[in-house]
């Protein structure tokens, strides 16, 4: 065996993870022994599991990978999403052990360091198709030494609250607001619901200097740095718990270009009327077939979202310009009128399909137009 590499290490600790609906699956425990209560969902992507770990979408949730084999290479800041993990844990199949030897963290140290717990053996297979039936669950991971029956940990799965209805984008939202890409042509305000790092290394690559803002900032203070767009972040948990956000978005609308990604788009769709609900298990992967109705083109997406846009609900001078092509939801919207447009899918993606980078040249060129007397 490679002396540098321990693959698939420690199966001391036994650990499962128990669903509301009473369904449990068993494995070992790694990361932070730290019994933990969250929303699982499961994500299909077979890259990138820095990037989802690093996702502040996350907050709230377990997400099970379906790629059999996470953390084959080690962790690094370099590719991160924010400065930290924020979702509550991780179930994988097999979980490899790089070595500290090759100077870098393994995922079981990260996991640690970021104190979350995580758990590996799991028939992440059979456990994707209990949600893909049963939807989306509340859950309680068990990980900690003392003793648990599979009943009390149903029971506290049961118990808890969940994610709808809840305003998790003001937990992980940072308070301090930060400048992002100190030159560019534009000036770009980018509300901060839980950003991922990629969407602003990728506005500042359209010639845009950033200032992150966090969540509650009043209309004033946007408006008080003389932007020339505003960027609606994505982010965690229920849109429908964020009325003083929507309501500020609402008089944006017309004032300045918009534009929106995810938690945004469902915020955006919340400011001009439309209903927001929840799908069964939602859309966490990048291979998702999305079609633009402007252009009838077909772009692959990457996604992670659990709630969208109801499509009957649109006011009139709103157009769906975007469907997912596996079920027919809305994935992007733009108003008749005014400069605003937002999709539900991550254009950002990284490591993910880049079909979908057009959509931030676009928002160049409605802050361009919108600057030389056009509107939409
Ligand atoms: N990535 C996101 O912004 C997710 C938005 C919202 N929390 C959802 O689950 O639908």
């Amino acid at each position: 065996m490679n002396e540098k590499f321990q693959w698939k290490a420690k199966r001391e600790r036994k650990a499962f993870i128990a669903l509301a609906d009473g369904a449990v699956f068993h494995g070992y425990a790694f990361g932070e022994k730290k019994d933990t209560v969250g929303e699982a969902v499961f994500n299909t992507g077979m890259a990138g599991y820095k990037q989802i770990l690093t996702d502040p979408s996350y907050a709230g949730q377990f997400v099970v990978f379906t790629t059999a084999e996470v953390g084959a290479y080690a962790t690094n800041f370099e590719k991160s999403e924010s400065r930290q993990v924020f979702l509550n844990g991780i179930v994988v199949n097999s979980l490899d052990w790089v070595s500290k030897e090759l100077n870098e963290e393994s995922l079981h140290d990260y996991m640690l360091a970021q104190k979350k717990a995580g758990i590996a053996g799991v028939d992440t297979r059979a456990l994707t198709l209990h949600l893909r039936t049963h939807g989306a669950q509340k859950a309680y991971l068990h990980v900690e030494d003392t003793e648990m029956t599979e009943a009390e940990a149903i029971a506290k799965a049961k118990a808890w609250e969940g994610l709808d209805g809840q305003d998790y984008a003001s937990k992980v939202s940072d308070p301090n607001g930060y400048e992002f890409n100190n030159e560019g042509k534009y000036h770009i305000v980018a509300l901060d619901f839980g950003i991922k790092t990629n969407i602003l290394r990728n506005l500042a690559a359209q010639d845009m200097r950033i200032t992150v803002m966090p969540i509650g900032t009043s209309y004033e203070k946007i408006m008080e740095q003389k932007p020339d767009g505003v960027f609606l972040s994505n982010g965690p948990a229920d849109p429908n718990s964020l009325p003083q956000v929507y309501n500020m978005v609402k008089q944006l609308l017309g004032k300045i270009p918009l534009m929106g990604i995810c938690l945004g788009n469902q915020l955006l769709g919340l400011a001009l009327g439309a209903k927001v609900s929840k799908l069964k298990f939602g859309h966490h992967g990048c291979n998702h077939p999305v079609k633009n109705l402007l252009t009838g083109a077909v772009e692959i997406t990457s996604q992670n979202h659990n709630y969208a846009i109801d499509e009957k609900s649109l006011p009139a001078d709103v157009e769906v310009t975007h469907i997912n092509l596996n079920d027919n939801t809305v994935e992007g919207i733009r108003h008749k009128k005014f400069p605003a447009f937002s999709v539900q899918y991550h254009p950002e993606s990284a490591p993910g399909p880049n079909d979908s980078m057009y959509l931030f040249k676009e928002f160049k060129k409605m802050i361009e137009d919108f600057k030389g007397g056009k509107n939409a």
